[in-house]
């Protein structure tokens, strides 16, 4: 079956046109099921020809199960054809499924069944929700079913990806759940194909390298272009075919052998390209042919500049010296721990979101002894709760029910000799807090599914956005791991604290205008403007506000009001209307989450539920907009 990525469907013609082609299958919604599923020969065949895709899909789904496990539902796995290959469910709801066929062997094309998640979604090439009445059998409206196809790199389904429940308790985050699950086993899929080739991961920012959203594309060692993921394609700003036409140099402007070089002499750094766009992003290339294989895929500190290349812009914003802009407070966190630097004392950073923990992190490790070694990011709060197990601590072969794929180090083990930075400590789960504090005691890791003990040497940085305290006084967080994270405990102040708003704002600027240009001056309006800003987005929002308007100002000779984004100047306002007055009581009962709470939820309304484009509005991570819809699902 061949899908058509580019042709999605809009949300609200979606259903009425699924019903349209139910009805022309000649359907009816009263109709008693088709509840045929294949014969046991054939499901046998069916799970045969989709070996790769189930080896790849099963602990997805296992993992994306333990995120659903007790609230009715299941997990299921499907062939191009809509073909059911797997299921992982509750008790209570299996048994209520398996009277409609959602079972192994259920073939659920629309054909069959009429407007159905699996066969909408596997008719489109689209993800699709369909809830409880908007199916078009009425023996199947007890459902509500959320499913997204897994696409190979030329859009072609190689199956799909479902959770289906009582529609009673259907959870909005279901669908963000299954997409994430159907492009890791996309990631897996084509990290597997493309294993000897130069592989580059790339993004605009370099805190999304490692994750689920990376760019990824790969070449043949002499630069001729081989195939790229979803999200590389979409960064590229080519599809598949047009990509074929491209080499390494054609679309970065560099040679890949003088990369490859450059590389070898810097293990691991990083790289910053220009994509044919003019878009700028962080890139690490990778080639390991089969011989030299190893499990290490660490981020290195300092994005390096790619050879040869006059357009590229120095996007090193690594060492400590640099962070260090004059503001007191954060001169005297940086004091503290440059004092540190090499001891081995575990630090905690702790500030709002976009304050620069990462950037401060990445710092300590550059300055630091272990510099030659890896640096290794874990976003807590981005990875679905029981994938941070795998994650972390790796696991051994086969120690997923039935998958048969290689087992992985984790990225505990990948930090060795090197920096491990937790981001989002607070919302690691309490039982793997208790595993990552042994961790912490023993100086070694047991990888799931085995019983061996691998040693390791980590520096440990850790960040949070969240009181760790409160949360231990609540008992959400372990105390005895607290006062093993916080050797050194250093807050990095809000923007709206800082007094170096103005060299932060030349910094930002001056990284982002061309090499050898001066970047524009800023109206004193706009200085001031900035300066009576809450900034929830804090360094991060500066950073995409300054970003657009000095795009904006080309050719003129400041950067002005007229030229800051539209939704920035409206959140200033905003702002700047609550109580002005002198005597006015103080916003007590407003505090910044509040605000905060209250922009993510008009701009969630606005950009209709598209986290990207909020957090982008914002300039907040996407984090802090799911960690906000969770906090209100909660
Ligand atoms: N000192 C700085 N100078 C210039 N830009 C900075 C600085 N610190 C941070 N930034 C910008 O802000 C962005 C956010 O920084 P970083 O990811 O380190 O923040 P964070 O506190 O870890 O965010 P989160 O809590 O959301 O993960 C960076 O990508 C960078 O563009």
């Amino acid at each position: 079956m061949h899908l058509e990525p580019t042709a999605l469907a809009a949300p609200r013609d979606l259903i009425p046109h699924a019903h349209a082609r139910s009805a022309a299958f000649g359907l009816r919604a009263q109709d008693t099921l088709d509840a045929m599923p294949l014969a046991s020969a054939d499901l046998r065949c069916a799970l045969q020809r989709n070996r790769v895709l189930t080896d790849h899909a099963l602990p997805v789904m296992e993992t994306l199960y333990h995120q659903i496990a007790g609230t009715h539902s299941m997990v299921l796995l499907t062939d191009p054809e809509g073909v059911i290959l797997h299921a992982l469910g509750d008790d209570d709801f299996v048994a209520r499924a398996d009277r409609v066929a959602l079972r192994p062997g259920g073939v659920w094309t629309e054909e069959r069944k009429g407007t159905n998640a699996i066969g909408t979604a596997l008719a489109l090439g689209q993800a699709v929700q369909v809830h409880a009445g908007q199916h078009y059998l009425r023996a199947n409206q007890f459902l509500t079913c959320s499913c997204v196809p897994i696409l190979d790199p030329q859009g072609r389904a190689l199956g799909a990806i479902d959770v289906s429940g009582d529609h009673r308790s259907q959870s909005k985050h279901t669908m963000a759940l299954v997409r994430m699950s159907a492009q890791m086993v996309e990631n897996h899929l084509w990290n597997q194909v493309h294993e000897d080739a130069v592989r580059l991961h790339f993004h605009a920012r370099p805190e999304f390298l490692g994750t689920l959203v990376e760019g990824l594309a790969a070449f043949t060692p002499d630069g001729r272009f081989l195939s790229a993921n979803r999200s590389g394609q979409f960064q590229l700003g080519l599809s598949h075919s047009a990509l074929q036409a491209h080499t390494f140099g054609s679309l970065f402007g560099v040679d890949l052998g003088q990369v490859l070089d450059q590389c070898r002499r810097a293990p691991g750094a990083l790289l910053t390209l220009r994509l044919p766009g003019g878009v700028t992003v962080v890139a690490r290339p990778e080639h390991r042919p089969q011989a030299e294989r190893l499990w290490i895929a660490a981020d290195a500190a300092e994005p390096v500049r790619a050879p040869a290349r006059p357009a590229a812009r120095p996007g090193g914003l690594s060492g400590l010296r640099y962070l260090n802009t004059g503001d007191p407070a954060l001169a005297q966190a940086i004091e503290r721990v440059t004092k540190l630097l090499g001891r081995g004392i575990a630090t905690l950073i702790q500030g709002e979101t976009g304050t620069g923990k990462e950037l401060l992190a990445r710092a300590i490790h550059h300055d630091g002894p272990r510099r030659q070694a890896p640096f290794v990011a874990v976003n807590c709060a981005s990875i679905p709760e029981s994938l941070i197990e795998s994650e972390l601590f790796g696991y051994e072969e086969g120690a997923f029910t039935g998958a048969r794929r290689k087992g992985s180090p984790g990225k505990i083990v990948q930090a060795h000799g090197g920096t491990l930075f937790l981001d989002e400590i607070g919302d690691m789960p309490l039982a793997l807090q208790a595993r990552l504090l042994r961790v912490l005691q023993e100086r070694s890791v047991a990888p799931l599914g085995g019983t061996r003990q691998i040693e390791v040497d980590i520096q440990l940085v850790c960040a949070t956005h969240r009181n760790l305290r409160a949360m231990m006084a609540e008992g959400s967080f372990r105390q005895d791991l607290y006062y093993r994270l916080n050797g050194l405990v250093v807050r990095l102040p809000a923007l709206r604290e800082r007094s170096d708003l103005a060299a932060i704002v030349q910094r930002i600027l001056q990284s982002a205008a061309d090499a050898g240009t001066p970047p524009l001056p800023v109206a004193p309006e706009v200085m001031a403007l900035f300066a009576r800003c809450a900034w929830p987005g804090n360094l991060r929002q500066l950073t995409n506000v300054l970003r657009t308007a000095a795009l904006m100002a080309e050719g003129d000779t400041a950067i002005r009001r007229e030229h800051l984004p539209e939704d920035f100047l409206e959140e200033c306002e905003a702002a700047a209307a609550v109580p002005a007055a002198a005597d006015a009581p103080a916003p007590a009962a407003q505090p910044l989450q509040a605000i905060t709470a209250a922009a993510i939820a008009q701009a969630l309304a606005a950009q209709g539920g598209n986290v990207s484009a909020v957090a982008r509005a914002l300039g907040v991570s996407r984090n802090t907009v799911y960690r906000h819809l969770r906090a209100q699902a909660a």
